[in-house]
């Protein structure tokens, strides 16, 4: 017997479905599995960010803006 598909975990965040593609990489839908938010999760192309020298940005210490933006009825 095979049981439930495994749920992808990035963190706190379970990580559904690609909603989207950007110049960047792709956005996923997300669940923050704490407070059952969803989310739109970005996730970088890792060429790119080399590419365009974001490593700096990735890797700074996290703040409120490089939280997953919760999903808004603009989208
Ligand atoms: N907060 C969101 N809620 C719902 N869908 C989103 C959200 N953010 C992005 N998307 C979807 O993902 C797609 C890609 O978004 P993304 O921001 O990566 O690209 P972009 O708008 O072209 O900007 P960039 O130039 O930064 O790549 C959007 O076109 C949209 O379909």
């Amino acid at each position: 017997m095979a049981g439930a598909p495994r749920k992808k975990m990035v963190g706190r965040y379970e990580v559904g479905w690609t909603i989207g593609h950007g110049s960047f990489g792709k956005v996923k839908f997300a669940i923050d599995a704490d407070t059952g938010v969803p989310v739109a999760m970005k996730v970088l192309d890792k060429a790119t960010i080399l590419n365009h020298r974001m490593l700096q940005q990735v890797a700074a210490p996290p703040s409120p803006s490089l939280d997953p933006s919760t999903l808004s009825s603009s989208h």
